[in-house]
């Protein structure tokens, strides 16, 4: 199957917007620029007055956590899980987990996000099913809460998942291991699942640094910072890490981020409504940090659009440094694509570039908040919100065309997932 995006305003990976044609075939990006002869599309999409991006990769959430939406408000972190998210996600069964994750697939295709990285469980096969039926990419880890009882259980369900899911549906599906938190995981239970990670080649995703308190109470426990110990425990050692949040750091922890080559994921929305902080962002990006932007879940966010975290990234840390080029608007841009794919490890996603993924994002541009065009990477990250994406392709697969779904029943799933968190939240 071959496609041609017409005539489309394209954001290059060097930040420029020339006006071409985007060439696909099956998956991949084959060609920006002029149509050759050669090239005979199957499907033409007219891009005129349009916009092409890189789809959005949410490079740390908790898809199946929209069921939580608006349930569990004005709280700081702890009290929030303690009190209202541990024990609403108890009562969870595999449905609420699958209606849960297509509520959240529903909304990352409106809002134009193409990967995500997902932490949750139990029955993440769920969450897998459901980016497979919405024609996501998704890299899905078991989250796992190693100090109760359970804990084996869950690394050999992870396992399982590894088993059954990394590689799946022509590559779209990859699987990390998910160990939750250090406050929720001890040294040693840590140490297992570095081995079974490491024995898999598996990568870790983990919330590092999140609030004042973590690090506090892990001095006060451990006589280290997080960083520190569980860089002993040898979880960084493997494949990689991905690390959400990265808070609170001091220079060692940057020092061991940059050791392990430990990729952040920047949740500026979440970190403002649970009042855990402000990231470094700006010193990590000099220190030549990877970091990526996530939503983390909608009951701590409250929703999955991404746009509005490029944005959040943009404006946060020039009000927290004073300086306006702390995170310029191409740079935010760039975590939330470019740098979101090195972050959750999927290799040749987040550019507009000859041999990328054809995961495309298209934002219809006859609106107000597109006019006039002076410059329209500053227009998408300062002015312009998700409801201009009418268009989204991942893997080459077109997901919505003009705001239609191609893979989504919008209707039944809004029905399912209200009925799945009448029982959760009621
Ligand atoms: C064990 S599955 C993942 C687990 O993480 C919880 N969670 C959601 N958001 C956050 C956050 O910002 N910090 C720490 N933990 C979070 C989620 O509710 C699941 O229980
Ligand atoms: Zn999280």
């Amino acid at each position: 199957m071959k496609t041609l995006i017409k005539n489309v305003y394209a954001v290059m990976p060097d930040g420029s917007v020339p006006k071409t044609n985007i060439l696909i075939d099956q998956d991949r990006i084959v060609g920006i620029g002029p149509v050759s002869d050669d090239f005979h599309p199957d499907k033409i999409i007219d891009g005129t007055d349009h916009l092409a991006i890189p789809g959005f990769v949410n490079a740390h959430t908790h898809t199946s956590m929209t069921l939580l939406r608006s349930y569990a408000d004005d709280m700081a972190l702890m009290d929030w899980l303690n009190q209202m998210v541990w024990p609403a996600e108890a009562k969870m069964t595999a449905e609420d987990i699958y209606w849960g994750a297509m509520l959240a697939m529903l909304e990352m295709v409106r809002t134009g996000t193409t990967t995500f990285a997902d932490m949750y469980g139990p029955w993440m096969e769920k969450v897998a099913e459901a980016a497979i039926d919405a024609g996501l990419r998704g890299v899905l880890s078991r989250g796992i809460i190693g100090a109760a009882p359970d804990g084996e259980k869950k690394i050999e369900e992870n396992v399982t998942l590894f088993q059954e899911f990394h590689g799946a549906a022509d590559g779209r599906i990859t699987v990390m291991f998910g160990p939750h938190a250090p406050y929720t995981c001890p040294p040693d239970f840590l140490k297992k699942v570095a081995k079974t990670a490491q024995s898999l080649n598996a990568e870790i995703h983990i919330h590092m640094h999140e609030t004042k308190t973590e690090i506090q109470d892990s001095l006060q426990q451990y006589g280290k910072r997080p960083f520190e110990w569980v860089a002993e425990t040898g979880l960084f050692d493997g494949k990689g890490t991905l690390a959400a949040h990265c808070v609170h750091l001091n220079d060692a922890d940057i020092a061991i981020m940059k050791k392990y080559g430990i990729r952040a994921a920047h949740n500026p929305g979440s970190n403002m409504k649970l009042a855990s902080g402000v990231a470094p962002v700006p010193r990590l990006l000099q220190e030549g940090v990877c970091v990526a932007l996530g939503t983390d879940g909608a009951s701590s966010n409250n929703n999955l659009d991404m746009l509005e975290e490029v944005n959040l990234a943009a404006m946060l840390h020039k009000v927290h440094t004073y300086d306006p080029v702390a995170v310029p608007a191409f740079c935010a841009l760039q975590m939330g694509t470019e740098y979101g794919g090195k972050a959750v490890g999927v290799k040749d996603i987040g550019r507009l570039e000859q041999g990328y993924k054809a995961d495309i994002t298209l934002f219809d541009l006859n609106s107000a908040a597109w006019c006039p065009r002076n410059n329209l990477v500053s227009l998408l990250v300062y002015s312009a919100n998700s409801s201009s994406v009418d268009t989204v392709l991942c893997n080459g697969k077109v997901l919505m065309e003009n705001h239609v779904l191609k893979t989504l029943d919008e209707e039944r799933i809004l029905f399912e997932a209200q009925r799945c968190a009448n029982h959760l939240t009621k």
